[in-house]
């Protein structure tokens, strides 16, 4: 039987190397190993070129051909059936394994199977414990490396107390072809099992096979990180999306936020993570937004990193500004792919998607005070250097199209202005979970502390822990401050540039309450002191 993946589904077909034979001993007593030895000697004349194991192959196969043609013709059909019938019984009886074939390519075009992929990261994990001989390949960073089988070893595994194994070999190719395609050899790996257990390997065990393999492929792919090219440059050898590796270092340990806020946010990802078959039961599709908000240096891009790494996702960073119009936009989301997040930052500033009903209101009034021929120069030069992406165009597609397509995505917004959304796009189902980042607290310096000083406490602590209480600095200000200004600079002296630059900030904040402060009139500039109002909250959790 050969196994091919359609549709996500595994197909299998029978073919010519389907046949029953007995391997050596297992539960039953048999000798698995004689189908071993078969095997390798029908592929002597790949691997030696022997003309005379060719021949006898040929011959004894076209002498049975022969025989077989002749009794049909010659014989009753019913006593021919009988024949073969008996004859299979008996196969069956002295050889009674089954095996499937799982090729490397799918077809000519030389597409990798998705089954060999899964079976590979499957077996990977299983040959380094029991195979004798391995191949290595670099993975990721180049700096670890992944272990698979090498051609013609074994290695058993057992299912249900039904054991099975698995084969790893190659064909190499017979004759010179002329081919757009450079001739390589096709590797396949080859499952053996006992013919009583066919059904529950084929429903059960092949299965659990394609999904532990597919979970370590996830685990161990190198993560990408796209970015939308400009729809200009889009052609059969210029993608929508360019990539690079996605290789942040940020995860939730490192993230500097109170326990429990995080903690949050890390159920929230895991319920949906496992979701699938409650977003299935209610009829939703396996999506989930976020709206993430606070003023710059608060960690929102650190955040979806670390989302991203929790989560084993790739990320789309899609930038609106450089789309043209809605039909751009549904064709660039309908390209990404499932298990990513996609992410637009700065939404406030993106588009004038802010506020959709009130820029129209504004702009219908600006246009008002307009003489005609001004209107049309103003109408002219904004068809050819705006985009045309509306906030409807980006909720349709969210709601949409992208949503059909594939599950198990996340989107983010993130934000300096909140109060300045749309409230279509933050209405409850479409952001399913408002995060609101602030400014640097005790806890989420102490996380810092950790990162950047490698101390979980220090008679200092206390002191910084009371200016953090009385003034607005961000985590990534703190974090500046921590950071060693030369090679082995010690924590005392770290943490008090700290303490300094906080009671700069403070007296900085008091004296803003008046004229010429400069770091208020900043913030308010960046957008601090931001916070959304209670009714909107509700709205979006
Ligand atoms: N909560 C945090 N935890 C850990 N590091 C942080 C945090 N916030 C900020 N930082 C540090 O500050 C730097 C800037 O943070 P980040 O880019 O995530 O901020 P942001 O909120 O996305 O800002 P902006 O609104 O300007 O995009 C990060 O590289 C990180 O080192
Ligand atoms: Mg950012």
């Amino acid at each position: 039987m050969t196994a091919r993946i359609k549709d996500g589904n595994m197909e299998l077909q029978m073919s010519v190397d389907s046949f029953v034979v007995q391997p050596d001993e297992d539960e039953f007593g048999h000798n698995h190993k004689l189908l071993q030895k078969l095997e390798m000697m029908s592929d002597l004349p790949s691997i030696f070129g022997s003309t005379v194991a060719t021949f006898a192959v040929v011959y004894s196969t076209a002498t049975m051909v022969f025989v077989y043609t002749v009794a049909r013709q010659h014989f009753p059909q019913h006593l021919v059936d009988g024949v073969e019938k008996y004859g299979r019984k008996l196969v069956n009886f002295a050889f009674p394994y089954s095996q499937i074939t799982f090729p490397e390519f799918t077809d000519a075009y030389m597409r990798r199977s998705e089954a060999f992929t899964a079976i590979q990261n499957y077996l990977s994990e299983k040959s380094s414990a029991s195979a004798n001989r391995l191949k290595a390949d670099a993975l990721k960073d180049s700096r670890s490396l992944v272990l698979s089988m090498d051609y013609n070893e074994e290695i058993a595994d057992e299912f249900d107390g039904i054991k099975v194994w698995w084969t790893s070999n190659r064909n190499i190719p017979r004759s010179m072809q002329i081919s757009l395609y450079p001739a390589v050899d096709e590797k396949y790996y080859k499952l053996t099992f006992h013919n009583r257990h066919k059904k529950h390997i084929i429903e059960s065990y092949l299965p659990k096979v394609m999904e532990d393999g597919k979970a370590i492929g996830q685990v161990n792919r190198l993560r990408k990180l796209y970015s939308n090219n400009p729809s200009k440059h889009w052609n059969g050898f210029n993608p929508k999306w360019s990539h690079v590796a996605f290789e942040h270092p940020a995860s939730f340990d490192t993230l500097a936020m109170a326990a429990k806020r995080k903690d949050e946010i890390i159920n929230d990802l895991n319920a949906f993570k496992e979701g699938k078959e409650d977003y299935e039961r209610i009829g939703k599709p396996w999506k989930r937004g976020y709206l993430l908000s606070g003023p710059p240096g608060t960690g929102k891009s650190t955040m979806i990193a670390a989302m991203a790494n929790y989560l084993q996702y790739d990320v789309y960073d899609l930038e609106l500004t450089t789309i043209k119009d809605n039909t751009e936009l549904r064709r660039l989301l309908i390209d990404t792919s499932s298990k990513s997040i996609l992410v637009i930052e700065d939404i406030d500033c993106s588009l004038d998607i802010m506020n959709e009903r009130e820029s129209k209101k504004r702009k219908i009034k600006e246009d008002d005070d307009l003489d005609p021929i001004s209107k049309e120069v103003k109408k002219e030069t904004e068809e050819t250097t705006e985009s045309k992406v509306t906030l409807s165009g980006v909720l349709n597609c969210i709601d949409g199209l992208w949503s059909s397509c594939g599950g198990e995505r996340i989107i983010v917004f993130t934000t300096n202005y909140p109060e300045k959304l749309d409230q279509a796009l933050i209405r409850r189902g479409r952001m399913d979970k408002y995060i609101e980042m602030s400014y640097c607290c005790f806890e989420a310096f102490k996380v810092l502390a950790k990162n950047y000083l490698k101390i979980d406490s220090h008679l200092l602590f206390a002191e910084i822990g009371e200016l953090l209480g009385k003034t607005n600095m961000t985590p990534a200000d703190v974090a500046e401050n921590l950071i060693p200004v030369f090679r082995d600079e010690n924590v005392e002296t770290r943490m008090n540039r700290l303490i300094e630059a906080l009671k700069a900030a403070k007296e900085g904040e008091g004296e803003g309450e008046g004229e010429g402060a400069s770091r208020p009139k900043e913030k308010r500039k960046r957008g601090c002191n931001i916070r959304i109002n209670k009714r909107e909250k509700r709205n979006i959790r």
